[in-house]
């Protein structure tokens, strides 16, 4: 049997370019054990790719600030704190930077996401002053959330409802937000392109960036079912 897998989506399942390999859409339809999305983005993207691979809805988004999994729908962290320093950092002149619409933030339910382009160092600034909020960059956005939500503590809600141990979970990442899987699920693996707390967290490194990286792991997990 294949192991259930825990999937980061940006720089995991990705091009380099932000697009979805294609081959997300040939190994993971098929992959015959639960498969949980963990993404720091809103619940809709997570749940969409789920649904046109075809497969069950068990996602983590917002960073763990969602976690969906057998029709429940768990939220947790303080969006007021955190919509309170990017309004601050707004008033000293930051920007959130995702343009007028800003799909990045509308259907976001938990925390602010800020534009990797924005004043890190203002963001900061201003974050530090508040309790119980921090800055997470995963290198496609800065977010703005609750100290104490992470995926790795939804992985464990999720887990639960699946009836499987978090142990028995291979997870796949490649930033600062998967830290928190990688202590959780019983093996984790960094792609080549993940930043360094990634690699520190992680059981192994693998050679390979991006899909690249994920299929060789997927492949190897296979192999060793068989
Ligand atoms: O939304 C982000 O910033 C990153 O998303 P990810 O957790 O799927 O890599
Ligand atoms: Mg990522």
């Amino acid at each position: 049997m294949v192991p259930p897998l825990a999937l980061d989506i940006d720089g995991t399942l990705t091009t380099p370019d932000h697009r979805i390999d294609p081959r997300v859409f040939e190994l993971l339809p098929a992959w015959d054990a639960p498969v949980v999305f963990a993404t720091g983005k809103a619940f809709p993207y997570p749940v969409a790719l789920a649904h046109f691979l075809g497969r069950e809805e068990t996602v983590i988004a917002e960073n763990g600030g969602v976690a969906y999994a057998d029709g429940e729908t768990t939220v947790v962290g303080d969006p007021d704190a955190a919509w309170a320093v990017v309004e601050a950092f707004r008033e000293r002149g930051g920007e959130i930077g995702w343009g007028d619409g800003d799909t990045v933030n509308r259907w976001r339910e938990t925390e602010v996401a800020v534009s990797p382009d924005a004043d890190e160092a203002l963001l900061r600034e201003v974050a530090a002053a508040v309790d119980d909020v921090e800055v997470v960059d995963t290198g496609y956005a800065y977010h703005v959330k609750s100290t104490g939500v992470s995926k790795g503590r939804a992985l464990g809600v999720v887990a639960d409802a699946l009836d499987i141990d978090p142990a028995a979970f291979v997870a796949v990442g490649d930033s600062e937000n998967d830290v928190s899987t990688f202590e959780v699920a019983g093996e984790s693996y960094a792609v080549a392109n993940a930043d360094d707390a990634a690699r520190e967290a992680a059981d192994e490194v693998v050679g390979e960036g991006f899909m690249d990286g994920t299929v060789s792991v997927l492949e190897r997990l296979r192999e060793r079912a068989e």
